[in-house]
């Protein structure tokens, strides 16, 4: 991998990279906070999965998440949300399908399947580069928002050997039953819904339980709140499979990283308490 740029910020490291991703099959750019304590040992890391349209730099440059990040001292992993270049299949002119869309699944269909293998990317590929070439440890967490909330919510749920704790802001919580998640689902996925269940929290913490410690904050004044996020939904199903994960709802906070920034120290500190045991 290829160092593109790197920042001093609180007495850490802001890093962009570049590399070529196999599981991709295209090059992709990431970015790394790396808080000062890596400079004297491993650290344990928090992954940060972007919503519709994003890249890495949304959450690196407008969620103001390195100060707590270094006094912490957890890394930020965060990828872009989607395969991208030339040859990549887009939705033209669709911002919810295609390139910064990714949805954080494995495409079965034509013509995404080729490149759209986020789910991989972010499980597997990702993480064995960056322990591999920073002084990161083997302690995950995963975070996100919106889409990124759906990807932190079903890849935590799904592997729980290989995450301590897994958080959300906004997160699309029941993609099988919503526009955005239908359109990506059906298009990525097919038609059989039977395939969908595997990407949906829901469905999964109704499959499986609660299967690592979960929180999830959410805005009141979410203009996506009732058509596309569903958090009550996530309620329910958390409260009928007995899940400890709580939900807690902010009034008066929307969609964007204005709610992010205000509320990602409690996220970090959530997390801190599994990744710094
Ligand atoms: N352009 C669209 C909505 C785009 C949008 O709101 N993207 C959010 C994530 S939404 C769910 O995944 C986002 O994070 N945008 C980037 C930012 O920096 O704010 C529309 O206009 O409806």
């Amino acid at each position: 991998m290829e160092l593109v740029s790197e920042t001093r910020c609180f007495d850490g490291r802001q890093q962009q990279y570049q590399h070529q991703s196999s599981t991709l099959n295209c090059n992709m750019q990431f970015s790394v906070y790396l808080p000062p304590a890596a400079e004297h040992k491993p650290v344990p890391a928090v992954y940060f999965l972007s919503g519709l349209t994003c890249t890495d730099q949304n959450f690196a440059t407008k969620a103001g998440a390195q100060r707590v990040a270094a006094n912490l001292g957890l890394a930020l992993i965060i990828p872009d949300t989607s395969p991208r270049g030339d040859d990549v299949a887009d939705a033209d002119g669709e911002y919810d399908l295609g390139c910064g869309a990714g949805f954080y699944l494995n495409a079965t269909q034509q013509p995404w399947r080729q490149h759209y293998q986020m789910y991989d990317y972010i499980v597997s590929e990702l993480p064995q580069l960056v322990e591999q070439h920073l002084p990161l440890n083997d302690r995950r967490a995963i975070a996100g928002h919106s889409m990124g909330g759906h990807g932190a919510l079903v890849i935590g749920l799904r592997n729980p050997a290989r995450y301590l704790s897994c958080s959300a802001f906004s997160p699309i919580s029941n993609p099988s039953n919503c526009p955005w998640g239908e359109k990506a689902f059906s298009a990525y996925l097919g038609d059989d819904k039977a395939a969908w269940k595997q990407y949906d929290s829901c469905e999964l913490l109704r499959e499986f339980g609660q299967t690592l410690p979960l929180r999830v904050d959410q805005g009141l004044a979410d203009n996506f709140l009732d058509q596309q996020l569903k958090p009550e939904v996530l309620k329910q199903t958390l409260s009928d499979v007995g899940g400890d994960g709580k939900v807690h709802l902010h009034e008066g906070y929307d969609h964007s990283y204005y709610f992010i920034a205000s509320f990602i120290e409690e996220q970090l500190r959530f997390h801190a308490r599994y990744l710094q045991q």
